[in-house]
């Protein structure tokens, strides 16, 4: 497929030539017209605790906020979800300017950052390694970030950055609710896809919301001010940290709303 050649070719995912199945690989295009509404699908339920929060880290691709995840205590239900999941970690994906960044496009539109928050099936796998092999192993909800407004729960984030400027960087960060980065609209697309980055398992249950949160110019720019690099090496900002889109192939993206 074409998105072999172009995922080998592109600096980012040197990945190996051929991926395991590769039938359903992310990010993708969403084309709300082919959306196809699911009246089953269930409102998601969302439930974290602030202080499973841990610490923030720069793993040379982007910024990790990891969270305490031996216990059912941040968690998520209903949706497209047969289980219950489990929060591991949140991150972030954007690019050099405003016109492009996230990783999903809707209807061809780029936003200048998407935010993933990462969770797997604790009630059917026993640790999050086995859970990245599997087909219903993962959930990750999706959040557009568009340019407007203040945001400040963001802040709190964007303020400990400076702190974890060079990869492998970590800090303590032991209060946070991420629940702030979600938009209260409750409409959603959902299907089934992959890590967008190495390991590229097709392990995902995808989660994208329709509604962006609104953030503003220098709180873009501080993730700007990241750096792929280590400290000593020369430096290389972290910015358009976001995979080529893949071809949807023999799938349905569909809507919890009309
Ligand atoms: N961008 S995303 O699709 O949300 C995404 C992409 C890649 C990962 N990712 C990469 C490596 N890992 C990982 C971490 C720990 C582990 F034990 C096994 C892994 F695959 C992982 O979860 C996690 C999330
Ligand atoms: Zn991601």
């Amino acid at each position: 497929c074409s998105y072999r050649l172009r995922d080998a070719l592109h600096p980012l995912w040197q990945s190996p030539l051929t991926i395991p199945g590769g039938t359903r690989q992310s990010p993708i295009n969403i084309q709300w017209r082919d959306s196809v509404y699911d009246p089953f699908l269930k409102p998601l339920k969302i439930s974290y605790d602030p202080t499973t929060c841990l610490h923030i880290w720069n793993n040379g691709y982007s910024f990790l906020v990891e969270f305490d995840d031996s216990t059912d205590r941040s968690v998520i239900v209903g949706g497209p979800l047969e289980n219950q999941y489990r929060l591991k970690q949140f991150h972030f994906h954007w690019g050099a300017i405003n016109e492009w960044g996230s990783e999903h496009t809707v209807d061809s539109k780029f936003y200048p950052a998407e935010l993933h928050l990462v969770h797997w099936n604790a009630v059917v796998y026993p640790t999050f390694e086995e859970a990245v092999m599997e087909g219903n192993g993962l959930a990750v909800i999706g959040v557009f970030l568009k340019l407007g407004a203040h945001h400040e729960g963001l802040q709190t984030l964007v303020d400990a950055l400076p702190a974890v400027k060079h990869k492998d960087a970590v800090i303590e960060f032991d209060v946070f609710d991420p629940s702030c980065l979600i938009p209260s609209c409750p409409d959603y697309w959902t299907y089934a896809g992959s890590l967008t980055t190495p390991p590229l398992t097709e392990s995902v249950t995808w989660i994208i919301k329709k509604k962006p949160i609104e953030v503003d110019e220098n709180q873009l720019e501080a993730f700007r001010m990241l750096l792929f690099t280590s400290d000593g090496e020369e430096e290389k900002r972290m910015v358009d940290n976001f995979r080529p889109l893949q071809p949807l192939m023999n799938r349905t993206v569909r809507s919890s709303f009309q």
